[in-house]
């Protein structure tokens, strides 16, 4: 059972090597009642070859781990702290995640680069916390529309990785590529863009170790729906997706976990 895991005793989620992964991140939305709706619509349909990652508001993270006991959906935390305790109102650590029963928390969105003003490297502090206390950091990146235009898309994107590659854990991390320019815009990445990105991340963390390369999910976020899902998940270097808005309509969200489904179970096959 995942429930109530000893923050120092490391159990990984039972995420078989680049299964597809759906997080859904609620962001600053949500209620009790989309907490119950959302287990109460999904729990019958997980699958082996697919998870789904719940990311509520902090305040509902106790409820949704009860509701999802013995799901298989899983809760995760939005942020946490560099620090695993202090004097900071306001800040939850990882360990506290841990204790709740969360195997992963979200850092580095492009909303807390932007409005907290958080840099890679706090971020990199926080994804090593995470690690630090047993439970796996899902790392944002993205580039900006302008660093996009202006051919710097690489240099962004492995600035961001540097600071990643610098922790010791950074092999334990999950990455999602958000694009600014996607998140919120209803602007997708097209699935050869994102594809594109996806496979520079993970010719970068190549570099450093192969193996760990081809074994890290990567995930997609910005303007994931139910209609292009899909085609995003079906590209090789995609293990899943990052979804914000739609995820907060249950309905898309079954079809979105349904399209992982569907192309991991795809993939399983072309490997046989
Ligand atoms: O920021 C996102 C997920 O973290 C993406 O948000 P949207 O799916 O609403 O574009």
């Amino acid at each position: 059972m995942l429930w109530n895991t000893a923050p120092h005793n490391r159990q990984k989620l039972a995420i078989a090597r680049r299964n597809k992964l759906v997080v859904a991140n609620w962001k600053m939305y949500g209620s009790l009642a989309l907490c119950r709706e959302t287990i109460n619509q999904l729990n019958h349909i997980i699958q082996p070859g697919a998870d789904l990652i719940i990311s509520p508001p902090a305040p509902y993270l106790s409820e949704l781990g009860r509701l999802a006991q013995k799901t298989g959906i899983h809760c995760c935390g939005q942020d946490v702290a560099a620090q695993q305790n202090g004097a900071r109102t306001g800040e939850w650590s990882a360990t506290m995640l841990a204790e709740l029963g969360c195997h992963h928390a979200i850092v580095g969105h492009s909303e807390r680069r932007q409005h907290h003003r958080e840099d890679d490297l706090l971020i990199a502090a926080k994804a090593q916390a995470c690690i630090d206390a047993g439970i796996t950091p899902i790392v944002c990146i993205g580039e900006t529309l302008d660093e996009r235009n202006a051919g710097q898309l690489e240099r962004v994107l492995g600035q961001q990785l540097d600071a990643l590659l610098a922790t010791a854990g950074w092999r334990e991390a999950i990455i999602a590529y958000e694009p600014v320019w996607a998140i919120g815009t209803g602007k997708v990445a097209t699935p050869a863009i994102a594809q594109a990105a996806h496979q520079f991340i993970r010719e970068y963390l190549a570099k450093t170790d192969a193996d760990a390369a081809d074994e890290m999910m990567l995930l997609y976020g910005g303007s994931v729906k139910a209609d292009n899902a899909t085609a995003l998940f079906a590209m090789p270097d995609i293990d899943g997706g990052l979804i914000g808005s739609a995820s907060l309509e249950v309905h898309s969200l079954v079809r979105i976990y349904q399209a992982a489904s569907l192309t991991s179970r795809a993939a399983a096959q072309m490997t046989l």
